[in-house]
């Protein structure tokens, strides 16, 4: 397959590496520091695009890939309260979109895991709950995307919550999420159940970015040749 990288930094890279593991063939590198760009023949001789920029730079990529009809597979977070804008977008040009706050498959089954225990926890009033996440300093955006993903999640399962909102609970329906950013962390995520008599808590923690960058290469290969918004879910149930 032939895939064109949008943003060659530090998940640019790492994606690089395993897409030609697997077979594929980089035929453009989109980014600040390179020369390709959109309107050349070698980006429109790709099959899938993968993008991974920064927050305010995704959704024009992603308008900039339906332009040229190439399916693009998303992994930039810190603007997911535009995805219906884009979505919108997608429909009337006929194109493809695959967004993940988190392409690592680990993280996935932790996603499963956090909707499993939040349901649980419904009966049990007197456990509050918390998340706190740590990332590098480098990040940009903050709660995570993986962060607000699991607050979701967890909002639509425990009914005595239903809004998060960043570092300081003040109403019984808020769920708080503390981020920290500290040296080169490359993902933590803990949810955190606290009653009078103990506490119970779950925790990710990536070891590297090979996870990512797995998850968004086979997210590539699926997306080849379909057309709409395809998620991890979409995947998953293929694997
Ligand atoms: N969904 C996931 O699984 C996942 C995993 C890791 C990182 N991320 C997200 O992916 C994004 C990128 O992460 P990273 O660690 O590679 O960051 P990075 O800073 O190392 O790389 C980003 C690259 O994008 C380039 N860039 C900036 N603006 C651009 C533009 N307008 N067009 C093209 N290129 C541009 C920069 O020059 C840089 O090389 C972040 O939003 C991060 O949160 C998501
Ligand atoms: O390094 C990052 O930046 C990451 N961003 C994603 C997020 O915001 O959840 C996934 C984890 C790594």
């Amino acid at each position: 397959m032939n895939i064109a990288l949008i943003g060659y930094g530090k998940m640019g890279h790492e994606i690089e590496q395993i897409a030609i593991q697997r077979g594929h063939q980089i035929v453009a590198r989109i980014d600040l520091t390179t020369n390709d760009t959109f309107e050349s023949p070698a980006f429109c001789s790709a099959n899938v695009a993968i993008e991974f920029t920064r927050p305010d730079a995704a959704i024009n990529n992603i308008r900039k890939c339906f332009e040229a009809g190439v399916p693009v597979v998303c992994g930039t977070t810190g603007w997911a309260n535009q995805l219906s804008t884009i979505r919108k977008e997608m429909e009337t040009t006929n194109g493809t979109l695959f967004w993940a706050s988190n392409f690592s498959l680990g993280v996935n089954l932790f996603f499963a895991l956090n909707r499993y225990l939040a349901k649980l926890m419904n009966p049990f009033n007197d456990y509050n709950i918390s998340m706190i996440e740590v990332h590098h300093t480098q990040k940009l955006d903050a709660p995570s995307g993986t962060a607000i993903t699991l607050a979701e999640s967890i909002i639509e399962e425990l009914d005595r919550k239903s809004k998060w909102v960043k570092d300081i609970q003040q109403q019984p329906d808020e769920l708080a999420i503390a981020s920290i950013r500290e040296g080169n962390v490359l993902g933590i995520h803990e949810i955190i159940y606290e009653s009078e008599m103990d506490t119970i808590s779950i925790k990710h923690d990536a070891k590297s970015r090979r996870g990512f960058a797995l998850g968004a290469v086979l997210a590539a290969e699926f997306t080849y040749n379909k057309k709409g918004f395809l998620g991890m879910n979409d995947l998953l149930a293929f694997l």
